[in-house]
């Protein structure tokens, strides 16, 4: 399977920095960005193609994996998926746009192309998929960043944000996709709470569901990329699992 990454940033790096050409039957050898010099950076790295069209890339790849922004997928997701290429979202604060969502995923059923969300840098999303096949009652997720994570240099604790995930991703397109990918998952506009927080060092998540099946809490508690604060490790790594997992035969989770 040839891969080929649209946006060459932190989680880009991260990907190319741990993963061994040509594991498990994937070749990640194309790389666009508005930012040639990224691009031409990760090729150097894995013996691959800097290109300056991104058609250029689609045009040769099987799958594309978007790490660039949610005006990306907006821009790009929809031709990518005509070709009848895969698509791996990370920006999926883009797809709480249902409108956009519906129009993607018609567009795949059509051209026999598939979308994957990937778990990003939050937990329990195996569990909240299988808890809306009940009813669900509640789910908050509080997020705390450390200021720098949210280019503030705030000394004390203060709220940022609190209200439904489909208006948190439109006011911190960047910085909250886990609100989306949570709503995605169990079919709600989920419940959110974004505090800059100077006594922590990580990007933390909390999320709490009550439904018929009982409830669950989750706390995620993830290094920030070096390049990028904003952004944790663990959302890197959970597009490396999935790609891994594209040509295996076992799934595990739901
Ligand atoms: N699902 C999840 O849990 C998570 C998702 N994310 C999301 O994943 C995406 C990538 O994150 P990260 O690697 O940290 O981001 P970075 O900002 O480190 O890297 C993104 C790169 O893509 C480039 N880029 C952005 N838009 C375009 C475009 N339209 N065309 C070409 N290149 C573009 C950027 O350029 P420039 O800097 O010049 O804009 C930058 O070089 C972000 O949208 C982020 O919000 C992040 C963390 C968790
Ligand atoms: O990486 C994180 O911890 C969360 C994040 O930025 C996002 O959801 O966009």
């Amino acid at each position: 399977m040839i891969v080929g990454i649209l946006g060459c940033g932190a989680i880009a790096n991260i990907i190319v920095n741990n993963f061994l050409a040509r594991e498990n039957g994937i070749n990640i050898k194309y790389f666009y960005d508005h930012d040639i010099k990224k691009a031409e950076n990760l090729a150097r790295i894995s013996d691959g193609i800097a290109v300056l069209n991104i058609d250029d890339m689609v045009d040769h790849v099987d799958l594309v994996l978007e790490a660039a922004s949610p005006i990306s997928v907006e821009k790009f997701a929809l031709n990518i998926l005509k070709k009848g290429k895969d698509i791996i979202v990370m920006s999926i604060g883009a797809l709480m746009d249902k409108k956009l969502r519906n129009e993607l995923i018609e567009v795949a059923t059509e051209h026999n192309s598939r979308i994957f969300a990937p778990s990003g840098a939050i937990v329990g999303l195996d569990g909240i998929k299988a808890a809306s096949i009940g009813n669900i009652r509640k789910v908050n997720l509080t997020t705390r960043k450390p200021p720098r994570s949210l280019g503030k240099d705030n000394n004390e604790e203060e709220v940022l944000y609190e209200g439904k995930a489909s208006e948190a991703v439109k006011k911190f397109p960047t910085n909250i996709n886990v609100a989306a990918a949570l709503s995605i998952a169990c079919n709600r506009d989920v419940d959110v709470k974004i505090i800059i927080d100077p006594s922590v060092d990580k990007n933390v998540h909390e999320v709490i569901v009550e439904g018929d099946f009982g409830q669950f809490k989750t706390r995620t508690e993830n290094l920030p990329c070096e390049t990028n604060p904003k952004t944790s490790m663990l959302a890197a790594f959970s597009a490396i699992k999935l790609l891994k997992s594209l040509n295996e035969n076992f799934i595990m989770g739901t």
